[in-house]
């Protein structure tokens, strides 16, 4: 399609005007209102010491909260400073034997938490893509190292031999059997009255049914015989599943199982070290130049996400510094009110539009769709000739450095053997070492959020990303719907975040130096987000404690100083409430997000710091224990209702059940005191702050007083927390006002 001024785009991108308004208004706004307030702190310590009386320290720990606070605000704004959103036009797409190939990386790790027939789904979603099938090959990583994996890929490559047909030949819109076979989405409309179809989807209906069913009996076989590999210690399992004939007149696309060497001497890197070994072994296979990655439980909701992408990729104008297009995670299992916030809302709705009009979101594990040579750790203008600085860049393998060069065609499945002896070494645990693998090239091993870390220094190395955000989801998810998975979940992600914080590539220097301020702002947002466990910390216990002592910590209501404090309140809850209301949310949804900020705040990323720390003392190592995605009715079930599972970990119960009573204990007291005292003017905000706290965390009591069902808070530890907390309050009070003068 040309015009006369040359062909027509594949992808346009409008700024959000109204937005970017409001947005910057507000900024505005909330830094000069923080600009009155550090003045007003910082005239405080100038004052002399009989005005400032003996409440020197918690008036510096409430200061050095806010200053954090406005910290994280600050940066965070980068997000909020050109939001853009993207339209696609596939339509214009060169015709199908011009595009490139694909290939899909999918990594499972757990047989049992990682459901073999979810994982099989995401398979059979990706071999059905809407793209030249014979331009797919779909990689399987088992970490697992599973012969239950195994079988299942076995059978649903047989499976795959019906399934992909029938959805070409009725252009079926979703491609994942589970999703398709659910009716919960009505997939039928161009052929509904055709008997044809009808008798074809029933046809298919059973051939899933025993597909499911043979997976279950292989399961039970298998736990029955208590067959399984060690883990930890196993040699490396490479089966190739391919079919040279033509399928209803479809090639199939390539699938192969690879589940790498493992020995307990050698590190493994979780799931970038299994992504590195899928990165070499596809090299000699099929060596696509785009790879799409993919975690085991986030099926393809709508196929044509290859071609969204390509309108990226293959646009001359981004392609050649455009390294990745990432789509947002969804997820199936999300209840209306989210009380978890397991959807991560703001992140994939708002901060990767917000980044995207900068130099691109951030990279986010699963779902985008990378250039390969980008991951060969070269900078985005320099040319690929520099990449053959041979083994000690890219290990020993003759055959994958080969694959580097533009010519390279694979001999599979010509020699086939010959091939295959080279993907056990490539596969081999001890392949890396000594190499640039997992430091320069690839996913990078120093943080367990090998994605973050991966897009930041692609960034840095001059590579952009583009987000894509159909109304359509194009990947959809298993969110966690627990208490104790979201905090677990949560405490290796701010373990990660903040370990790259502390580390060498701090983007508040290595980032600043190396991409625009913004787009490394956006990265230092990120990376120091759990520092917000110390100033919720503070501001749950400091001021209430002051109250309990008639000392006042903010201006009193008569105080112009006043304004200032409720300002800067009612303008970051109004400007999240906005934000919640304009990517769909309710008013409940936004009450939810306030909560769960704070429970996260308080315990994981309290907790992700202290890993952090100590794995920077070497007094940790570092763990990847991968997230429960089996589902389990009763906990879904209050998770759909909107009832908290308060069946979690004594860590996270704990501080939280501490907290609440600091606040309970200090409100119903500092009421008392006030009314003796008549210094409500006084004492209103920290009142207020008591107030508010023990509003939001509403839930919490009922879980405590109230709920009757399983997942209300365990009695035995509540009792013994709530005393102690208690008694240690009334003697901090009784000491006091023993030494009062
Ligand atoms: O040793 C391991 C551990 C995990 N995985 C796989 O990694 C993926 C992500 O693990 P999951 O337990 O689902 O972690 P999440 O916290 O849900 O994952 C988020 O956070 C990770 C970084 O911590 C990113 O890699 C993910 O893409 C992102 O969805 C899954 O497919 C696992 O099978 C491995 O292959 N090997
Ligand atoms: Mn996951």
């Amino acid at each position: 399609m040309e015009t006369s001024n040359g062909p027509l785009p594949l992808n346009i991108y409008h700024v959000q005007k109204l937005l970017l308004i409001i947005n910057r208004l507000h900024m505005f706004l909330h830094s000069t209102a923080l600009g009155f307030l550090f003045y007003y702190r910082v005239c405080f310590l100038f004052q002399d010491t009989v005005t400032r009386g003996s409440h020197l320290l918690p008036w510096l720990l409430v200061f050095a909260s806010e200053i954090i606070l406005s910290f994280i605000w600050f940066v965070g704004q980068a997000f909020r400073w050109r939001p853009i959103s993207r339209s696609v036009f596939p339509e214009r797409l060169p015709e199908d034997d011009k595009l490139p190939a694909i290939d899909v990386f999918i990594c499972t790790a757990d047989p049992i938490k990682e459901p073999t027939l979810e994982v099989m789904n995401t398979v059979l979603s990706s071999m059905a893509l809407d793209y030249p099938q014979d331009k797919l090959h779909v990689y399987l990583s088992d970490d697992g190292c599973s012969p239950i994996t195994l079988h299942g890929l076995r059978k649903a490559f047989e499976f795959a031999k019906w399934w992909l047909p029938f959805c070409r030949r009725y252009r079926v819109k979703n491609r994942c059997p589970k999703a398709y076979f659910s009716g919960l989405e009505n997939d039928d409309c161009d052929f509904a009255k055709s008997s044809v179809y009808m008798a074809d989807k029933q046809k298919i209906k059973g051939k899933y049914d025993a597909f499911k069913e043979e997976i279950e009996t292989f399961r039970k076989a298998s736990a029955f015989s208590g067959d399984c590999t060690n883990v930890r210690d196993h040699s490396s399992v490479i089966e190739v599943m391919q079919e040279n004939d033509d399928v209803d007149n479809v090639k199939m696309p390539l699938l192969v199982y690879v589940s790498r060497e493992k020995k307990p001497s050698n590190p493994h890197h979780f799931k970038a070290g299994a992504l590195n070994v899928l990165l070499r072994v596809s090299a000699v296979m099929s060596n696509s130049p785009y790879i799409l990655v993919l975690d085991c439980d986030m099926f393809c909701n709508d196929p044509t996400s290859a071609r969204y992408a390509m309108c990226f990729h293959l646009d001359p104008k981004l392609s050649s510094s455009l390294s990745f297009v990432q789509f947002p995670q969804r997820f199936h299992n999300i209840s209306k009110n989210d009380i978890y916030d397991s959807q991560l809302r703001s992140i994939f709705t708002l901060q990767w539009q917000g980044i995207d009009g900068l130099s691109g979101p951030v990279m986010s594990g699963t779902g985008f769709y990378i250039k390969r040579v980008s991951l060969y750790g070269i900078r985005a203008n320099e040319g690929g000739t520099d990449l053959l600085q041979h083994q000690e860049y890219f290990g020993s393998s003759n055959e994958f450095i080969k694959s580097l060069t533009q010519n390279y065609t694979s001999v599979f499945p010509s020699s086939r053997n010959t091939l295959l002896k080279e993907c056990h070494l490539l596969a081999s645990c001890r392949y890396d070492v000594g190499t640039k693998w997992g430091q320069y090239v690839g996913f990078l091993y120093d943080s367990v959020v090998e994605d973050f870390l991966t897009g930041f220094i692609l960034h840095c190395n001059g590579w952009t990303s583009v987000f894509s955000n159909p109304s359509k989801p194009h990947f959809l998810g298993t969110a966690t719907t627990t208490l104790n998975d979201v905090l677990i979940q949560g405490t290796r992600w701010y373990s990660g975040l903040f370990e790259n914080g502390i580390s060498k590539f701090c983007p508040l220097i290595y980032g600043t130096k190396r991409m625009p301020l913004l787009q490394s702002l956006c990265f230092v947002e990120i990376t120091y987000l759990p520092l917000y466990c110390l100033p919720l910390w503070c501001f749950a216990i400091i001021p209430q404690l002051c109250l309990l002592n008639g000392v006042n910590l903010y201006p009193k209501v008569s105080d112009p100083f006043f304004i200032i404090f409720v300002f800067i309140f009612v303008s970051s809850l109004s400007k999240h409430l906005l934000e919640v209301f304009l990517t769909g949310g309710t008013l409940q949804k936004w009450i939810n997000e306030q909560r769960i900020w704070m429970i996260r705040s308080t315990t994981s990323h309290l907790y992700g710091c202290l890993d952090a720390l100590l794995k920077k003392v070497g007094l940790r190592e570092a763990s990847f224990l991968p997230t429960n995605k089996a589902e389990d009715d009763e906990q879904t079930k209050l998770y759909q209702l909107d009832k908290y599972d308060f069946r979690t970990s004594n860590i996270f119960i704990v501080p939280i059940l501490v907290l609440l009573t600091v606040n309970i204990f200090c409100f119903v007291v500092g009421v008392y005191r006030v009314i003796i005292a008549g210094d409500w003017d006084k004492m209103f905000m920290q009142l207020a702050l008591a107030g508010f706290i023990i509003i939001v965390n509403y839930p919490i009591i009922e879980g405590l007083v109230i709920r009757k069902d399983k997942g209300r808070i365990s009695q035995s530890v509540a009792t013994r927390v709530i005393l102690a907390t208690m008694i240690l309050l009334a003697s901090m009070n009784c000491y006091k006002m023993h030494n009062m003068p």
